[in-house]
């Protein structure tokens, strides 16, 4: 059944998503030929001559090993009546499997398409033995429809629907079933094709579709497809939602048992305002014709937004001073700068319209619509009663003018009792909805902790028009950041948006920013690549799933982005180098080192210029965008060599700890233990400090000089609380722990020295031990698929380890022999387990982990986080239903000021009893 277990997994051939921009940089490349649309590149592992599974060593690398999978031939699970229905694809049923939904509006044309992931995983030994070892089968795994992979979210012009059929016949959307991968040019295009849309234009344009593409269109009513994809988004994307008052963006976490009933204000073209009573359970309530296409319909509507910035409406708007003489009419509660009559100073001026400057009246313009807008939605809200009001559609652009004054006219109109938000799918909802209704999806059952979004390199450049066709290999990607940056030199230092706050008071306020330019492609599509991944699971574990919040350091600190801003971009040089010298250091893998720091440094120029643009922004984010961005450029794992040569170092000196650990009374042994975590926590390559200093010395002198540091009490330090737990006090002994999740972090020193030393205590002392490292690669960390071969090699010289390592199945030997069968090694022992945490980071979101890790955790009663990643700038602050020990040495000066009241080098030892 691997295709149905396919283990939770990041996509690391990322999709750049299909890119639009419309600034004087594109007309050049345009001309050139260039390929300007990006699409979907599937093939970066077969274009690169990895020839896939690999590396030079011939070991497997694991890449994708937690993707999710459809396995042709185990379709049979699809009648496995323990579960409540799954939903499954059925991959044999090629024609009626269907990628694409469209929503055909009166000025756009929306698409939402799905990509499903070959099956690259590798079905490695240790899977195989964990889901022996803990008992993950098919028969009790939870129940989630077999769906697996990506959705994206493009948009064309409904005037230029050819460019839209182009794309869709380029992508072979409309064959659906085909894995587009694969797709085959010349194999007739599938005659039983339905693609489902939604939006006047699947009326209008049927016929167009027919004759082009060849497939039926199956018209879903558009009010449905609204309600249905804005109750999608709102409970399946985390950050979905948000405020925007006076340039202050604010995400809200919308409660899903709490959502309901709401109003929808859709605009578009023309305005949809509809009372949302539940799922299917909607009226629409009124409406306006005063919409984004009165907007559109008197100019560009990039071109009106821009200007708009610079505008000033008091020269054509009649304010309510202009009529009182300067003065408030405060007794009904009007100020004199309150807009009396849009526009109404052109009857008095004398003046012919092309007499205003054209910023003032697109201004004007955009202040009437977001107004009255404001105000009828206000105004039914009231009618029922509404505190909630959910703004989308492509009038709203994401501008932040345009959602200040919508918002202002809400809280003025309501006194401050209803309440403006807006989605980041905001013209989506259509498609979406469109989308769902292919209920073998089974879309609808799908739930938060299953999407991960990911903006890949094209992200920073989105918006404006598209052309050509995608993108279809790496090396494509490659040549398109080349010419692309350096034809549009202002493209990788984006000019500045006004800085928050600024873009305008909303209310009666002209926009303060006046003279800012907006980006040059003012239309940024601010979505990503949504990975659905059925398999991933919320971490048992956490105290409250709905409290947790994995960073520690949040973003929207203008002054903290700027610092790590530097910080990441200070590395970048390093990480090349050693991402280049990775994959050989040969010409191709410079060419793509170069493309990596283009698009990555891309990334951090957009984040900077609007931390939002990606949705909430911690720490955490950007340190995995970087490893997302590496493996998008096929830099598998920069750090191989690093993490061989320190793996071999340690191993070297194991024997010797252990010796001297086992002359120890308990007591020193433990404290030992916890200062040996700590001290080989230093190594640590994602660290500016640390890396300086390993030029100083070898590991182990650098390791020893470490510990010799060592100095209690640490900066935090539960280490006595935890060692009574341990050890017990005045001559009780207590219980053991029954299992422990250690989150191991660094390879080398970090777990050689530090983490298997503490492993091994654990189980002399009889607790289970499981290793919990990431699926993927990231800095220096040790990943899932390298733990059995440093456990085989450390417990070449330590019976406790080599016992409890055949218990759990790790050792080569013991695979060969007897674990596949199912026998259970030597008994004698508690097993030492292996589990992947589903990420490729060097933090982790507990909202998001595999489902072995889930299982894993069932029987757990102590929780280890290693490291800064895992413990500082993630999880520091999480709450477990277990105890939890969190161990980490601070390797950078400003974290420790902020976290520890510290420094640099100080060390955390927090021990948290169960919750
Ligand atoms: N790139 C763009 N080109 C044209 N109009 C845009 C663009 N981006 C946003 N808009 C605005 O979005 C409106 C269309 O919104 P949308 O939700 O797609 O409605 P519809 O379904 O009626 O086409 C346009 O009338 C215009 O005001
Ligand atoms: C990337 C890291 C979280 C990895 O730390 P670890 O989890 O290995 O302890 C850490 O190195 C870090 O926060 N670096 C910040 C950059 C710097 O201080 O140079
Ligand atoms: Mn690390």
């Amino acid at each position: 059944m691997a295709g149905l277990n396919g283990d939770p997994f990041l996509g690391i051939d990322d999709n750049i998503e299909k890119l639009q921009y419309n600034n004087n940089s594109k007309e050049a490349i345009d001309k050139e030929g260039l390929v300007v649309g990006i699409g979907e590149d599937s093939s970066n592992n077969k274009n690169n001559n990895q020839g896939g599974e690999k590396d030079m060593a011939g070991n497997s690398i694991h890449r994708s090993g937690s993707r999710p999978q459809l396995d042709l031939s185990k379709a049979e699970i699809q009648g496995n009546s323990e579960e409540r229905d799954p939903t499954i694809l059925l991959p044999n049923q090629t024609d009626d499997i269907s990628h694409l939904a469209l929503d055909i509006g009166g000025s756009l044309i929306k698409l939402v398409y799905f990509s499903r992931h070959e099956d690259q995983s590798v079905d490695d030994k240790r899977k195989k033995i964990v889901k022996e070892r803990l008992g993950i089968s098919n028969g009790n795994r939870r129940n989630f429809p077999v769906l697996g992979g990506r959705l994206h979210f493009v948009k064309f012009e409904t005037s230029k629907l050819n460019e839209c059929l182009d794309f869709i016949s380029s992508k072979q959307l409309h064959r659906g079933g085909i894995d587009s991968h694969h797709w085959n040019s010349e194999a007739p295009a599938n005659e039983n094709a339905v693609i489902k849309a939604t939006g006047g234009g699947a009326y209008k344009f049927a016929d167009l579709f027919k004759e082009r593409l060849g497939v039926s269109i199956d018209k879903e009513d558009e009010m449905d497809c609204l309600v249905a994809g804005a109750n999608f988004l709102l409970k399946a994307i985390r950050h979905e939602a948000f405020t925007h008052m006076e340039g202050h963006k604010e995400f809200v976490q919308i409660d899903h048992n709490d959502l309901f009933p709401y109003l929808l204000v859709n605009i578009g073209s023309g305005v949809s305002i509809i009372k949302v009573d539940g799922d299917g359970k909607f009226q629409r309530v009124s409406g306006t014709n005063v919409g984004g296409g009165t907007y559109w319909g008197l100019g560009s509507f990039d071109e009106l937004l821009e200007l708009s910035q610079r505008g000033d409406n008091r020269t054509i708007d009649m304010l309510v001073g202009d009529i009182y003489g300067g003065m408030d009419y405060s007794k009904i509660g009007l100020s004199a700068s309150t807009i009396a009559s849009s526009f109404g100073k052109a009857i008095s001026d004398k003046k012919e319209l092309q007499d205003y400057r054209p910023e003032d009246i697109s201004l004007s313009l955009l202040r009437m619509i977001s107004y009255n807008i404001g105000q009828i939605s206000y105004l039914n809200a009231l009618r029922f009663g509404l505190k909630r009001i959910f703004f989308g559609g492509f009038f709203i652009r994401g501008h932040a003018y345009t959602m200040d004054t919508i918002s202002f006219a809400v809280h003025f109109w309501s006194k401050g009792e209803a309440q403006a938000m807006f989605l980041r799918h905001e013209g989506f909802l259509g498609a979406v909805g469109a989308f769902m209704s292919y209920q073998k999806h089974g879309l609808d059952d799908l739930m938060v902790h299953h999407l991960v979004e990911r903006f890949p390199m094209g992200a920073p450049y989105t918006g404006g028009k598209i052309h050509g066709p995608p993108l279809g290999d790496l090396n494509e990607k490659i040549s398109w950041m080349e010419k692309f940056v350096l034809k549009g030199t202002e493209i990788t230092a984006p000019v500045p948006m006004a800085p928050p706050g600024t873009t305008g008071l909303g209310g009666f306020e002209v926009p303060s920013s006046r003279g800012a330019t907006l980006r040059s492609d003012a239309s940024a599509l601010n979505v990503g690549v949504l990975h659905l991944v059925p398999t991933l699971e919320v971490f048992p574990l956490l105290a409250d799933p709905k409290m947790y919040e994995p960073n520690t350091i949040d973003l929207s600190d203008h002054k903290e982005l700027e610092y790590w801003f530097t910080v990441l971009s200070g590395h970048l040089p390093d990480l090349v180098d050693k991402a280049v010298a990775s994959e050989g250091g040969t010409d191709d893998a410079k060419r793509r080192g170069d493309a990596f720091a283009r698009a990555f440094s891309a990334h951090l120029a957009r984040l900077m210029e609007e931390p939002a643009a990606y949705g909430k922004l911690g720490l955490a984010n950007l340190l995995e965008l970087r490893e997302e961005c590496l493996r998008e450029f096929q830099f598998l794992d920069a750090y191989r060599s690093i993490k061989q040569r320190e793996n071999e170092a340690s191993l070297a000196v194991l024997p010797d700890l252990l010796l001297e650990l086992d002359h120890m009374d308990e007591e020193t042994r433990l404290l030992t233990l916890i200062e040996g975590v700590l001290a080989a926590n230093i190594f640590d390559w994602g660290s500016r400090a640390c890396v300086d200093f390993y030029h100083k010395g070898t590991i182990i002198e650098i390791y020893r000089m470490s510990r010799n540091k060592m100095q209690r009490p640490w900066r935090v330090d539960d280490f006595d609380l935890f060692k009574e737990r341990m050890l017990g006090s005045e001559g009780k002994k207590p219980r053991p722990h029954k299992r422990a999740l250690l989150f191991v972090d660094n390879s080398g020193a970090d777990i050689v020295l530090g983490m298997l030393p503490l492993a091994r205590e654990l189980l002399r002392r009889g607790t289970e031990v499981v290793l919990v490292a990431n699926s993927l690669p990231a800095l220096n960390d040790v990943t899932a698929m390298e733990v059995p071969d440093i456990v085989a090699e450390a417990a070449k010289h330590c019976d406790i380890l080599r016992r409890a390592a055949e218990a759990g199945g790790l050792l080569v030997d013991a695979m060969n022999n007897n674990s596949l069968d199912g026998s259970r090694g030597n008994s004698s022992s508690v097993p030492l387990m292996v589990v992947e945490n589903g990420c490729g980071s060097p933090c982790i979101d507990l909202r998001q982990v595999s489902s072995e890790l889930a299982a894993a955790a069932k029987h757990a009663d102590l929780v280890i986080l290693e490291g800064m990643g895992r413990a500082l700038h993630t999880n520091f602050n999480a709450r477990f239903k277990c105890e939890a020990l969190k161990l980490a040495m601070v390797k950078n000066q400003r974290l420790a000021e902020k976290l520890i009241k510290g420094k640099i080098y100080d060390c955390v030892c927090r021990y948290e009893p169960a919750t």
